[in-house]
């Protein structure tokens, strides 16, 4: 692509030197992955400046370099007030906005992004269109996996994904949506067609500072839907109405919503509601009549999330039959509400609950049918909002009856420094401490007797855990199962 066709829908650049005879091949925002003919977008990130591999972006191939200052380069530098901004731009215009050309359903809130999106996921693909998913545990491209670094990717990784998904014929994307993601811009650009919400709590404050500026983020998704039709396609807001945030969330988008929950009249609305100890059923009201669902999923947060699920696909177009049939056979997500299969007569499960909010989920649900003790094995992430640790070790001890608190990732602090956070000023003395995670994880398989259940909670389908600056391979239902057996 020419490079002053590329750069051209940018609002506001300066750039002195002529760039009509360039073409350029690729686009990079990490000088090590440069090829030639490459335009490099220098991005301030939290922990490197960009900026500063402009010269070796040079020796590795790049023609262009997008900044946010002069450079003293031989390459043409193209000036603009937000490279990162930029970027997503230059990629939606490089890849020729693949967006436009598929189905993008894109899913936010605080629980539930990685259950809905798969069950969306699941209904499509059970309606026989080609699907594929990002989200925190990998993308899926039509039944090929990929690894991620990120819930959901920078606008370069985006694009060029969706890009790929064009090029495979993909159907519908389904893509959750992060909170930090709508902030630094990694999703604009991408034109959804349904934007879901399935609701907002505590977490992430280590970067959003208050409730109101979290909230904000999330709701960047609905402002972004835009209040224009793509397509022929219709647009829709999908909002959980029994979350205190849904008027706001209602008011942000000026396209069509549908609302799903129990307590309050909506679109999708559950009723005669009941919580069993090997799933769920209820009757889901929707506009074209009533559906029964008997679902294998656990818990209240699973109504919900297969509410938000079945009111997205109907947004989407696919019939109550399909939905229903998906509903009541989805056996759900790896390390999410994941029971590890063993002979012992206690149950373990594992969940990646890592907000006090989803904790106390679990927790609850646990005690619905468990009719001996709860054990549960938990600890908070490193580098990460400080003001949720003693929230989650009050929901540990409130809930369960034996806690034992261990690291999680705890990344550049130290585990026991993490700990300390979580019992300070905690009232409760039902628990102990067990720094190193696999010795936790033993010591409550074995001090777990019959009917109990023990969770463990808080890495659900990690693989592996950060220390230091160390990625360690760890997965919880291996260490869990070592111990079982
Ligand atoms: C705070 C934050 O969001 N950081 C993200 C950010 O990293 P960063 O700002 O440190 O950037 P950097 O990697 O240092 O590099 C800056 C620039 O220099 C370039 N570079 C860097 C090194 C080099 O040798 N050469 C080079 O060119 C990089 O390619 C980049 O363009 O940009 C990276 C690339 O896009 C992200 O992977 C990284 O996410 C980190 C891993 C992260 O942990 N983010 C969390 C906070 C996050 O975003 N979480 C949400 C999920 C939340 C949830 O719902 O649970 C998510 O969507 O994942």
């Amino acid at each position: 692509m020419n490079a002053k066709e590329l750069i051209k829908n940018l609002p506001d650049y300066q750039c002195q030197q002529n760039l009509d005879m360039l073409n350029i091949k690729h686009i990079e925002m990490d000088h090590r992955l440069l090829k030639e003919n490459s335009l490099f977008v220098c991005i301030k990130g939290y922990t490197v400046d960009g900026h500063q591999f402009a010269e070796a972006a040079v020796e590795n191939g790049a023609t262009v370099i997008v900044a946010e200052k002069e450079l003293d380069v031989s390459v043409p530098v193209v000036i603009v007030p937000d490279t990162s901004r930029a970027l997503a731009h230059l990629a939606n215009n490089f890849y020729d906005h693949p967006s436009s050309k598929l189905k993008v359903i894109g899913v936010t809130g605080t629980n539930g992004k990685t259950s809905v999106t798969n069950i969306i996921d699941e209904i499509h693909h059970y309606a026989k269109q080609k699907t594929a998913i990002i989200g925190t545990i990998q993308m899926v491209i039509d039944g090929e996996s990929h690894p991620v670094k990120n819930t959901t990717p920078d606008s370069l990784f985006l694009q060029k994904n969706l890009h790929q998904m064009v090029e495979k014929k993909i159907d519908v994307a389904t893509m959750e949506v992060s909170s930090h993601a709508l902030d630094l811009g990694r999703v604009h650009g991408v034109d959804f067609d349904i934007a879901v919400f399935t609701n907002l709590s505590q977490d992430h404050l280590d970067y959003h500072q208050t409730m109101e500026n979290y909230l904000f983020a999330k709701s960047l998704l609905f402002s972004q839907l835009g209040n224009t039709l793509k397509h022929e396609r219709p647009k829709y807001a999908v909002i959980n109405q029994d979350d205190e945030h849904a008027e706001f969330l209602n008011r942000v988008t000026a396209q069509p919503v549908l609302t799903y929950g129990v307590q309050n009249k909506a679109s999708f609305q559950a009723v005669n509601v009941e919580l069993m100890a090997n799933g769920v059923s209820f009757i889901m009201k929707t506009p074209k009549g009533n559906v029964p669902i008997k679902s294998k999923l656990m818990g209240m947060f699973s109504v919900y999330n297969l509410l938000a699920a079945a009111t997205a696909a109907y947004a989407s177009g696919i019939e109550l039959d399909i939905i229903q049939h998906v509903l009541n056979n989805t056996t759900g997500v790896k390390g999410r509400f994941q029971p590890v299969e063993h002979k012992q007569d206690f149950g373990v499960i594992i969940d990646y609950a890592h907000t006090p909010d989803s904790l106390e989920n679990v927790l609850s649900t646990i005690k619905r049918f468990c009719a001996g003790n709860i054990r549960v094995v938990v600890g908070c992430g490193g580098d990460r909002d400080r003001r949720k640790r003693p929230l989650m070790a009050e929901v540990a001890c409130q809930y369960a009856d034996q806690a034992i608190f261990t690291s999680d990732n705890p990344r550049s602090e130290s585990s026991q420094a993490i700990i300390d956070d979580m019992v300070e000023g905690l009232k409760h003395n039902n628990y102990q401490t067990i720094l190193d995670r696999e010795e936790a994880i033993k010591q409550a398989i074995e001090q777990a007797n019959d009917k109990d259940v023990v969770l463990i909670a808080g890495k659900g389908h990690e693989t592996y855990q950060i220390v230091g600056d160390k990625v360690l391979d760890f997965d919880d239902e291996q260490v869990a199962i070592k111990y079982l057996n």
